[in-house]
C-alpha cells in the first residue's frame, strides 16, 4: 500500500478539530462537563494550558508484508487484515495476514539460516558488533519508531519516545554484551574422564508476543535469543504488528543475513498455532494472556515437545502499610495501575491499604484520578490515551459494571470517554472485597481497586490468595516488614518501596498462572541454550 503519514493525518484532524469526531484532535465532552480542544482533561481544577501542544514526529507505514527470508513478501493467501488507530478506530493499514503456510515458509527459512547460514558459526563478537549497530540505528530513528508505536497501540507518544525506544536500545545492547560471554564449563567428574559443557543456540525459536507493549516484547524476546545465535521466527499481535517490521528492517541494514528474523503478522488461532504447534520449532517463547499461554503450551506438548516460557497475566498487590508517605505512596499507587492505559501485566491491581490511613489514602487517590489527564496521546502533558481496541475497551466497561453490580463503591470514572475511539475514564472503586470479580480478575485497564487490611499476616495471606503471582509493590519504612514480606510474598518481583522498576538486567516473571521461566538478564539466555555435556577419558591425568 502506498504509504501513510501520520503528520499529515494528524494535521488533517487537527484543521477539523471543530467538529465533535475523533479523539485525535476532535472535540471531546469530559463526563466532568471540560471541553477542550483535542484533550479530555478529567481535571476539574484545570491544567489545560499545560496540554495543548501536539507533537507531529514524521513518520509513514512503510512495511506491511511478512519478513520472511530477508525480503518483504505478501501473504501466501494474499490476504490481508486492517490495523487501527485506537485514538479513532480508523484503519491506518492493511497488514498482510499469516496462515499455516506463512509460518511454514518463515520456519524453513529459519531452518535452513541455522543449519547452513552464516549467523550460527559466525563469530560472537561479530554477533554482538551486529546488535550493536542495530542499537545505534533504531537509536538514530528514536522518534520516527516512537511515533509508529503510539500511532498503533495508543500510547503516549512521550512514553514511547522517552522511555519505551531508549529501553529497546539497552536491551539490545545489553545482550550484545553477552554474545562473547556465553560458555560453558569444565566439569570435576569421578574417574580419568574431561567433562566439558557446550552451551549451543538451541536452534529455531518461535515466539509470539502481546500489543500492550509491542516494541519492548520483541526486544525481550529477539535479543537474547540472537545473542545465543539461534533463528526466530516471531509472530506480532494481530494489533500491532507495525513497528516489529520498521525495526526488522533496521536490524537487516546493520548486517543480520537472511533467515535469521522472520516476521509473520496474522491472528492467534491461526498464524500463532501453527507457530506453537510446529514441528520444526525448538523452542516457543510466548508472552500474553494465562488462557492463551495454556493453549500454547498444550501445542506445543502435543507436537514436538519443544520447550516453552510463557509469560503471563497478572493481579498484583500494591500493598501500603500505615507508616508510608501517603502523598508520595497515592502517586506511586496512581502510576502503578495507570500507566500504559492500564494495560500492564504486571499493574498493582489491587492496592492494599492500612486501615489507620485508607480514609486519607482513597480521599487521596480519588483526587489524583479525577486529576488524570486523558486525551489525544500525541499532545504533550496528557496522561493517558486510548484502550487498545473495542475488545479491551468493553471487556473494561463490563469488569467495571461487574465492580458496581457487586457493591464495591464507585468513587470516580466508571464510563466511556467521548463518542470515538476506546477512552475510559479513570476509575477508582472502594469497599471491594477480595471475593469480587474486580479484585480477582485481571481488567488490564485503567481501574484502580482499593482494599483495606489490619495487619501484616492478614496482607500476606490475602495477597498471596490469586492465581497470579507476577509481581508485588511494598511500601513500608518498616525494615522488618519489608524483609518479611519480599521473602513471603509469592510474585517473582518485590518492589519495595518503588514499582515498575525496568531494566536490561533485571530478570521477569511468573509464579503460578503467571508463567514459567525467567526473562530478561542472565536468565533469558538459558531459555534459548541447549546445554551438551561431552565426555572423553584421559590417559594419565596430570591431575583430575
Ligand atoms: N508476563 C509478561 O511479561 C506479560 C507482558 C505483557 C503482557 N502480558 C499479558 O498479555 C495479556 C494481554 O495480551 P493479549 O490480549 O494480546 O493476550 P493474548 O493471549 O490474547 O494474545 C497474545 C498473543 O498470542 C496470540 N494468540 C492468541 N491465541 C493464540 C493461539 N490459540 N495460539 C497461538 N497464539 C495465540 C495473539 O495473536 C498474540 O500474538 C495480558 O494477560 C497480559 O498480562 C504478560
Amino acid at each position: 500500500m502506498a504509504a501513510r503519514t501520520l503528520s499529515r493525518l494528524l494535521s488533517r484532524s487537527l484543521s477539523s478539530s471543530s467538529s465533535s469526531s475523533g479523539a485525535s484532535a476532535s472535540l471531546l465532552r469530559s463526563p466532568l462537563g471540560r471541553k477542550s480542544e483535542g484533550l479530555i482533561n478529567t481535571n476539574r481544577f484545570s491544567t489545560a494550558a499545560a496540554v495543548q501542544e501536539l507533537i507531529t514526529p514524521q513518520v509513514s507505514i512503510n512495511y506491511t508484508q511478512h519478513l520472511i527470508n530477508g525480503k518483504f513478501v505478501d501473504a501466501a493467501s494474499g490476504k490481508t487484515f486492517p490495523t487501527l488507530d485506537p485514538r479513532t478506530g480508523e484503519v491506518i493499514a492493511h497488514v498482510a495476514e499469516g496462515d499455516a503456510e506463512d509460518i511454514n515458509r518463515a520456519v524453513s527459512a529459519a531452518r535452513e539460516a541455522f543449519d547452513n547460514g552464516p549467523w550460527p558459526k559466525m563469530s560472537a563478537y561479530e554477533r554482538c558488533r551486529i546488535l550493536l549497530r542495530f542499537a545505534d540505528l533504531v537509536e538514530k530513528h528514536n522518534d520516527e519508531i516512537a511515533a509508529l508505536e503510539a500511532w498503533n497501540n495508543g500510547k503516549l507518544y512521550e512514553q514511547a519516545a522517552k522511555a519505551e525506544v531508549p529501553m529497546f536500545v539497552r536491551l539490545f545492547r545489553y545482550y550484545a554484551g553477552w554474545a562473547d560471554k556465553i560458555h560453558g564449563l569444565t566439569v570435576p567428574a569421578d574417574g580419568d574422564y574431561h567433562v566439558q559443557t557446550l552451551h549451543e543456540p538451541i536452534g529455531v525459536a518461535g515466539q509470539i508476543i502481546p500489543w500492550n507493549f509491542p516494541l519492548l516484547m520483541f526486544a525481550w524476546k529477539v535479543g537474547p535469543a540472537l545473542a545465543c545465535g539461534n533463528t526466530i521466527v516471531l509472530k506480532t499481535a494481530e494489533q500491532t504488528p507495525l513497528t516489529a517490521l520498521l525495526v526488522a528492517k533496521l536490524l537487516h541494514e546493520a548486517g543480520l543475513p537472511p533467515g535469521v528474523l522472520n516476521i509473520v503478522s496474522g491472528y492467534g488461532p491461526t498464524a500463532g498455532a501453527s507457530l506453537a504447534s510446529h514441528m520444526d520449532v525448538d523452542k516457543l517463547a510466548f508472552t500474553g494472556s494465562t488462557d492463551t499461554g495454556k493453549t500454547v503450551l498444550e501445542l506445543a506438548a502435543r507436537s514436538n515437545l519443544k520447550p516453552v516460557t510463557l509469560e503471563l497475566g497478572g493481579k498484583s498487590p500494591f500493598i501500603v502499610f500505615e507508616e508510608a508517605d501517603i502523598d508520595k505512596v497515592v502517586e506511586i499507587a496512581h502510576f502503578a495501575l495507570f500507566f500504559n492505559q492500564g494495560q500492564c501485566c504486571c499493574a498493582g491491581s489491587r492496592t492494599f491499604v492500612h486501615e489507620r490511613i485508607y480514609d486519607e489514602f482513597l480521599e487521596k487517590s480519588k483526587e489524583r484520578a479525577l486529576r488524570r489527564v486523558v486525551g489525544d496521546p500525541f499532545k504533550k502533558g496528557v496522561e493517558q490515551g486510548p484502550q487498545i481496541d473495542s475488545k479491551q475497551f468493553e471487556k473494561v466497561l463490563r469488569y467495571i459494571k461487574s465492580g458496581i453490580d457487586s457493591n464495591a463503591t464507585l468513587e470516580c470514572g466508571g464510563g466511556r470517554l467521548g463518542s470515538k475511539g476506546f477512552f475510559v475514564q479513570p476509575t477508582v472503586f472502594s469497599n471491594v472485597q477480595d471475593d469480587m470479580l474486580i479484585a480477582k480478575d485481571e481488567i488490564f485497564g485503567p481501574v484502580q481497586t482499593i482494599l483495606k487490611f489490619k495487619d501484616i499476616n492478614e496482607v500476606i495471606r490475602r495477597a498471596n490468595a490469586t492465581r497470579y503471582g507476577l509481581a508485588a509493590g511494598v511500601f513500608t519504612n518498616n525494615v522488618s516488614t519489608a524483609n518479611t514480606l519480599m521473602r513471603a510474598l509469592r510474585a517473582g518481583t518485590v518492589w519495595i518501596n518503588c514499582f515498575d522498576v525496568f531494566d536490561a538486567a533485571i530478570p521477569f516473571g511468573g509464579y503460578k498462572m503467571s508463567g514459567i521461566g525467567r526473562e530478561k538478564g542472565i536468565y533469558s539466555l538459558h531459555n534459548y541454550l541447549q546445554v551438551k555435556a561431552v565426555v572423553s577419558p584421559l590417559n594419565n591425568p596430570a591431575w583430575l
